[in-house]
């Protein structure tokens, strides 16, 4: 097996005496995409700065592109794409210079691919960056975390205060990405976006992984809201009793039920009526997310 793009082994990171991690195993494949996800304070950022030694971690380890970020921290540089949860930019230069700048700290990087990125983002790069808007500036970040193509993309809570069209060429940019075999570790609280574009997901709390999934099986355990209307009054005891089915109403020829699992069954049983219309809400994994948490601290109550 390939050597992963990100290893951490019982990765822990003290501050005084608040805990960032409690000893975090995180294994990212090389060419997948990959959601972290976790509410506020759960450690996602200062994942983010061990991976990029940024921070040194309390205990554990941690291997980047088979390196040691702390010993082999400039030639990881060079290799990452990193765009800061709070990437700021100011000054009197111009976005072209910052980016030419920070291009050939990373080897250099052709001036048709900033430009290309530029024109994608609408980003005019020969204003001044204090003179841009606070949109303009997001994308001078994510220009120069992408520009010089690297292996590794670490981005931190990366759309969050995006606009709807930034948001989008980004997602497209990261799903380019990938079609092109890089791997791409993107922390968010915001489902929706690790939902379209992440392979798979880990999800992290207190400092530690509650759970890693595949993003298809978290949506197949996922939780949906069902409607079938048929021609004819049903029973609702005929679909209370099927598996995964409950909080079963039925008002004339309107089922209405929660599904949590697979949506077989109460598809077969729907086909032995006339169904004459069915809404199934997306499943949304936010949900599935709290109750991963709710469940967890069930557990904690319990013990
Ligand atoms: N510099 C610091 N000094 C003290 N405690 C810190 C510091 N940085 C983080 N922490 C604590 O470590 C824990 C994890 O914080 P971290 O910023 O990594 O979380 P996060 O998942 O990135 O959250 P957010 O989404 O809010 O950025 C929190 O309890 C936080 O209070």
């Amino acid at each position: 097996m390939a050597e992963p793009a990100i290893h951490t082994e019982g990765l822990v990171k003290t501050y005084g005496r608040n805990r960032g991690l409690t000893g975090l195993d995180l294994r990212v494949e090389p060419g997948e995409v990959y959601g972290f996800l976790g509410p506020n304070g759960a450690g996602k950022s200062t994942t983010i700065r061990l991976l990029l030694d940024l921070i040194r971690p309390t205990a554990g380890r941690v291997r980047v592109l088979g390196a040691d970020p702390r010993r082999d921290g400039v030639a990881l540089r060079r290799r990452i794409g990193y765009l800061a949860g709070d990437f700021v930019v100011d000054g009197r230069q111009t976005a072209r210079e910052l980016l030419t700048y920070l291009g050939n700290l990373r080897g250099g990087v052709p001036r048709a691919r900033v430009d290309a990125l530029a024109a994608r983002l609408d980003l005019d790069l020969g204003r001044p960056i204090r003179g841009l808007s606070k949109g303009n500036r997001q994308k001078v970040g994510v220009v120069q975390a992408f520009m010089h193509s690297p292996e590794l993309l670490i981005l931190d809570e990366p759309t969050s205060g995006l606009d709807p069209f930034l948001q989008h060429e980004f997602l497209a940019m990261v799903r380019e990405a990938r079609a092109e075999g890089r791997t791409v570790f993107m922390s968010s609280h915001v489902m929706s976006e690790v939902q379209q574009t992440a392979d798979r997901v880990g999800i992290v709390r207190d400092g530690r992984m509650v759970t890693v999934a595949r993003v298809e099986e978290l949506r197949e355990r996922a939780v949906r809201k069902v409607e079938v209307t048929f021609a004819e009054p049903v029973d609702a005891a005929e679909f209370a009793a099927l598996p995964g089915v409950s909080e079963v109403t039925v008002a004339g020829t309107v089922l209405r039920c929660r599904l949590d699992g697979r949506a077989d069954a109460l598809v077969k049983a729907a086909a032995a009526h006339t169904a004459v219309g069915l809404l199934c809400e997306e499943p949304d994994l936010e949900e599935l997310f709290f109750g991963y948490y709710s469940r967890e601290e069930a557990t904690r109550a319990v013990a």
